[in-house]
């Protein structure tokens, strides 16, 4: 007969909670009170099955002690390395549930995986549940915050956003700030943001944490991972207009985003119906592009270095078939990679994404390559830059009729195509075309930690294991 012990070590930031006893949580808690024995949870890492992030579920091993009076000084000494090694562990709180999120599943899923660690953890949370659109983001700016040391949202992209807005808004409204004047340094918020994914679209936990998973972000949330973000302010002149952390998109994908707003009624699947109907559509638009180059020692989304002498806005102008700029990869399932792999989530700066005029084809090759590992940037039409600015307008040739003129037409049924597009963003149409867009460097705090090492192929570029700008190098 063989034994077999099995070994694991646990590092202790990231131990979940002790429990005295043999203690079962999920999927149901069960305690069997013994006088010798302790429980200790932990993080344990699973594949997740696709080619992405790993699944972090709740790992378990039972202690059993010759004594009780043991037993209780290594409940108490662990409880205790607890909180002294992991200081961003949040106490406190506060959770915005959107009952009707995704497949409306928001409210179990909280109750049913997120709330039993968090009581596991010792989290004491109050939580609301959302009643009308902007409650998140309305309560963030005008309530007491006190106590609390993070924000959660059970929802998707839409309710991060609000709660991004938020933030954002009381952060600078206690520092005396004005969002609206575009030129403002705003000042970073102190309480982290938790997102459990509930959502039908959920990009921004996806690239933050590498899977859409609400048990994984749970326990990145109880072990105060931390992981800095930066975010686009965009205004129309003197109006802040939106806060965007993932994707800000004129042309291709503002058309599929309007088109897509009409056919609600097709979940999900209207966005790769409407994608086709505008693809099909074959535009481009006219536009002015300038953009400020973020300084290319620091870092660049193509591996080869470029010099630039000045720190002046350059300007191109001509006919897009696209005009986009990211603050993070934007990846998503279907698109592993993300709209550019490369850009950091923490760096200050952002993405533009320049993809001229070009033949339908060229075109479905650069669309086509977001679904694979190949350079969606290796193409002729597309130029990538990575910047600290950008400003959007329409050429003065432009009428003011057509630049007054509703912005989307369906250029399928409507005979006359439109001569401008809308912006995207973060799956927000905006109500302006002529933007002026800023990256602030990590002005929000995740409790994420950006992709784990040996969770996927990510093309960061730097020789460190983790980089510092906020990506884990895959080896
Ligand atoms: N109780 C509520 N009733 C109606 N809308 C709400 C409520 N709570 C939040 N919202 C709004 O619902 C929008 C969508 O929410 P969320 O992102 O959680 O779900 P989603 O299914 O991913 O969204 P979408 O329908 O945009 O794909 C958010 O913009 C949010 O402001």
């Amino acid at each position: 007969m063989y034994l077999s012990v099995i070994k694991v070590s646990v590092p202790v930031a990231e131990v979940v909670g002790v429990e005295e006893g043999r203690v079962e949580i999920l999927p149901r808690k069960s305690v069997e009170d013994t006088d010798k024995d302790f429980t200790v949870f932990y993080v344990k890492r699973s594949s997740s099955g696709s080619s992405y992030g790993l699944l972090w579920r709740l790992g378990r091993i039972q202690f059993s002690c010759p004594s009780r009076v043991l037993r209780d000084q290594w409940t108490k000494h662990l409880r205790t390395a607890l909180k002294t090694h992991s200081p961003l562990r949040p106490n406190r709180l506060l959770v915005f549930i959107n009952p009707f999120g995704g497949k409306k599943k928001g409210r179990k899923i909280y109750h049913s995986l997120v709330a039993p660690l968090f009581e596991l953890a010792g989290i004491s949370s109050h939580v609301i549940v959302t009643e009308r659109a902007n409650q998140a983001r309305d309560h963030l700016l005008k309530k007491d915050l006190k106590g609390f040391d993070g924000v959660v949202c059970v929802g998707g992209d839409g309710m991060f956003s609000e709660i991004l807005h938020g933030l954002i808004g009381r952060t600078q409204q206690e520092a005396g700030l004005s969002e609206n004047d575009p030129t403002v340094a705003l000042q970073p918020c102190p309480l982290h943001i938790g997102i459990i994914p509930a959502g039908s679209t959920d990009c921004v936990c996806y690239a933050t944490v590498g899977v859409i998973d609400p048990v994984t972000s749970a326990l990145h949330i109880i072990i105060g991972d931390s992981q800095p973000l930066d975010v686009c302010s965009v205004h129309q002149a003197s109006a802040l207009m939106r806060y965007s952390v993932s994707l800000l998109g004129y042309g291709f994908y503002g058309d599929v985003l309007a088109e897509s707003e009409k056919h609600r009624w097709m979940g999900p699947l209207r966005y790769d119906y409407s994608g086709t109907m505008v693809y099909l559509s074959n535009r481009s638009y006219a536009g002015i592009v300038q953009y400020l180059p973020a300084d290319p020692l620091l870092s660049s989304p193509r591996d080869r270095t470029r010099c630039l002498s000045g720190r002046v806005y350059t300007h191109v102008e001509g006919r897009f078939r696209c005009v986009s700029l990211t603050c993070m990869s934007s990846s998503c399932p279907k698109s592993p990679l993300g709209l550019s792999p490369s850009a950091h989530l923490a760096d200050g700066t952002g993405d533009l994404i320049l993809v001229w005029d070009t033949h339908p084809l060229g075109f479905l090759k650069f669309l086509y390559r977001h679904t694979s590992t190949q350079d969606q940037f290796d193409l002729p039409f597309v130029e990538v830059h990575r910047v600290k600015a950008v400003r959007f307008s329409l050429p003065s040739e432009m009428t003011n009729e057509q630049k007054m003129a509703t912005p989307f037409l369906c250029g399928l049924c409507c005979s006359k195509v439109p001569a401008k597009s809308v912006w995207n963003c973060d799956g927000e149409i905006l109500s302006s075309t002529e933007i002026l867009c800023r990256i602030h460097g990590q002005l929000v705090r995740l409790y994420a930690r950006g992709i784990e090492e040996g969770a996927a192929v990510h093309n960061c570029g730097k020789e460190n294991d983790k980089c510092q700008m906020g990506c884990t190098l895959i080896k």
